[in-house]
């Protein structure tokens, strides 16, 4: 243990620039343009790296360029507050950097690093990495940013196992400050120290878990954020009024009803559904019947627009 803990400060003190590129990567490929994969994608792309984007069609990756440039947009106002011009450029460069494209293969041949970022299904991303294991070179290291998935298990669709493991960002991720990084008990110490490497170089703290449910921060914020879907549900008070308080009385950024439409319910309501499958006897992981209700509406959160609260205009 207290080995490792030397490693990773060395690793954070030779890894102080954010701008300071990984030896051992330098295309990285990101499969999935959602919510999670823009922003992984952003992040890569600032920090130098030349990135691949993958999605399904066409529409995915327009609306995911479309959000990178609105967030950088953003992020650039406050950083070049006085050089307007060097905004325009860095946003230019960075957008540069990306390549979208539908197929998988283009990036998969070429990169170093592969973020898988696609539909929380053991099935999907089982059949997305035994695709990429053949037509990857035996070099590149693969890794999930699951919310909730065991990372030995989707694992279990490569040979590379020395090479897998598991990068879980947070959203937004160009303002979420931290990544967790998961070793399994077979990725190797020399994936793993890469890694590490990886989320310094794009500037992110990062923080050890072992490949346990959840790993450390949805361990803990899923179950809070069903038992306020209970109190919800037994009609102890409004959702708007729960958000409220817990905005104001302890002091969280959004309450659980903002945070579950900023996540994605459909996402929120694989990730409890998987661990009630996997662990019935745990009265923690319980479904809701008010998520289930609102997926099947098509009611998802800010990204289709409506979830618990409504954000057309
Ligand atoms: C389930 C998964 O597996 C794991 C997860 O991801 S769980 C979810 C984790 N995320 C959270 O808990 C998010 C909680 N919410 C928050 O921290 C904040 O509400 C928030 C950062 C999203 C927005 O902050 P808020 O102060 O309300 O809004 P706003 O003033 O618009 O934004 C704050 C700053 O972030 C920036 N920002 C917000 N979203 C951004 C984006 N998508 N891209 C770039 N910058 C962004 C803003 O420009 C602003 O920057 P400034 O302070 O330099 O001006
Ligand atoms: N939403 C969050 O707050 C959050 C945070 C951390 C981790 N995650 C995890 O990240 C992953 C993605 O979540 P998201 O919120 O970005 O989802 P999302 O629904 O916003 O995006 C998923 C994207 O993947 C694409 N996709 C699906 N199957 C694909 C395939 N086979 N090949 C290429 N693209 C494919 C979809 O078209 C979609 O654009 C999930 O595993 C989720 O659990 C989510």
């Amino acid at each position: 243990m207290a080995s490792k803990l030397v490693i990773n400060n060395i690793i954070k003190r030779s890894f102080s620039s954010t701008s300071a590129l990984n030896r051992q990567i330098n295309s990285v490929t990101v499969i999935g343009s959602g919510l999670m994969g823009s922003g992984i994608a952003q992040v890569t792309a600032e920090a130098g790296y030349s990135v691949y984007l993958v999605d399904q069609n066409d529409t995915a990756l327009n609306k995911a360029l479309k959000t990178i440039e609105t967030s950088l947009t953003r992020s650039t106002k406050k950083k070049f507050n006085k050089e307007p011009d060097h905004a325009v450029r860095y946003i230019k460069d960075t957008m540069d950097r990306i390549v979208t494209t539908t197929k998988v293969d283009a990036g998969a041949e070429k990169s170093d690093l592969i973020i898988e970022a696609i539909v929380e299904n053991i099935q999907a991303k089982h059949d997305l990495f035994s695709k990429l294991d053949k037509i990857s070179p035996n070099t590149t290291i693969f890794t999930s940013n699951t919310s909730s998935l065991p990372i030995a298990e989707i694992a279990e669709a490569v040979s590379r196992k020395d090479k897998f493991g598991g990068l879980h960002f947070f959203n937004p991720v160009p303002v979420m400050k931290l990544l967790e990084v998961i070793k399994t008990h077979e990725t190797s110490d020399a994936t793993y120290r890469t890694l590490l490497e990886y989320g310094l170089s794009i500037g992110k703290t990062t923080v050890e878990c072992k490949d346990t449910p959840g790993f450390i921060v949805n361990r803990l914020l899923v179950p809070y954020m069903f038992e306020a879907v209970k109190m919800y549900e037994r009609g102890d008070a409004s959702f708007q009024d729960i958000d409220t308080a817990m905005k104001l009385g302890a002091g969280y950024p959004m309450g659980p009803f903002e945070l579950i439409d900023y996540v994605g319910l459909d996402t929120t309501k694989f990730i409890v559904d998987g661990w009630k499958k996997r662990f019935p006897e745990d009265p923690t992981f319980q479904s809701s019947v008010v998520i289930d209700q609102l997926v099947a509406e098509g009611r998802l959160g800010r990204k289709s627009g409506e979830g618990f609260y409504n954000y057309k205009k």
